[in-house]
């Protein structure tokens, strides 16, 4: 099926993907793909089974037969893990680092790739991640790589999770952002850059608002609807 309503945005951590995906997929009331989601899930139940992060085949068949479901609940949506409520044990440092891990392996992002597209539904699709305007929708006519630099998205994550009541360094922030961005931005499969076509938005002097209504001009200009 021909979707032609797409938008992908790529990124590093803490650059902005998730939360200007969330405020685009709300307005224009498309899909919305968190791929990071995915691999933190895979992450997740591989240190739950004491798999190895490096154990290539075990992670990939885990990815291929992973029980995940995405349900809205009326405020957010919950992420379920063979039936259970996962989604508060997802966005810790550790499952973020052990999610970019395995993330480098290509069996496991192969094992991922059909789950993503699938995602590609009427009447659009927002897709948040690394890899998502040059491996697995390049199609797309909007594509965003969306950067900041690494002081101001350390300081980010700090105040996110200091407002969540945790006790954080902004140093030990700032050096496990900089480890995770090198192994993304480095790994041989589909590592973190922009596609050739994609439009660069530095949001480190920019509000959310601000990022978003550039994402929706350009939306406007080359899919030629009104995101009004
Ligand atoms: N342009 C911005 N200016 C200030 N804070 C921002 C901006 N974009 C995002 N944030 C904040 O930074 C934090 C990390 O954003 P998030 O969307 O989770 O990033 P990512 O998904 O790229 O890791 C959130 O608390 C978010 O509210
Ligand atoms: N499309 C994707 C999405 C995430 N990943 C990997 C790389 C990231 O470090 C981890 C976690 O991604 P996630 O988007 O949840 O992380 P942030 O919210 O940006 O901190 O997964 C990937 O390799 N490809």
């Amino acid at each position: 099926m021909s979707v032609s309503n797409l938008i992908t945005i790529d990124g590093p951590s803490g650059s902005g993907k998730g939360t200007v995906c969330h405020i685009l997929a709300k307005k224009l009331q498309w899909h919305l793909l968190d791929s990071g989601a995915l691999y933190r899930i895979l992450a997740y139940a591989a240190l739950q089974k004491n798999i190895l992060l490096n154990d290539s085949k075990k992670l990939a068949d885990l990815a291929l037969t992973l029980d995940v479901s995405f349900v809205s609940n009326g405020t957010g949506v919950d992420t379920l893990l063979a039936g259970k409520n996962i989604g508060d044990k997802l966005r810790t440092e550790i499952v973020g680092t052990a999610a970019s891990e395995v993330a480098s392996i290509e069996l496991v992002r192969s094992a991922l790739l059909a789950r993503q597209k699938a995602f590609l539904q009427k009447p659009g699709l927002i897709a948040d991640g690394r890899d998502m305007g040059t491996v697995v929708f390049p199609e797309a006519k909007v594509k965003i790589f969306l950067d900041a630099s690494a002081e101001e998205r350390a300081q980010r994550r700090f105040n996110q999770l200091q407002d969540k009541g945790f006790n954080v360094s902004i140093a030990q922030i700032l050096s496990e952002i900089k480890e995770r961005d090198y192994r993304d931005r480095n790994r041989a499969i589909a590592p973190l850059q922009p596609a050739d076509d994609a439009f660069v938005i530095d949001s480190t002097e920019l509000t959310i608002n601000e990022v978003v209504e550039q994402i929706l001009t350009l939306t406007e200009l080359k899919l030629k609807i009104s995101t009004e």
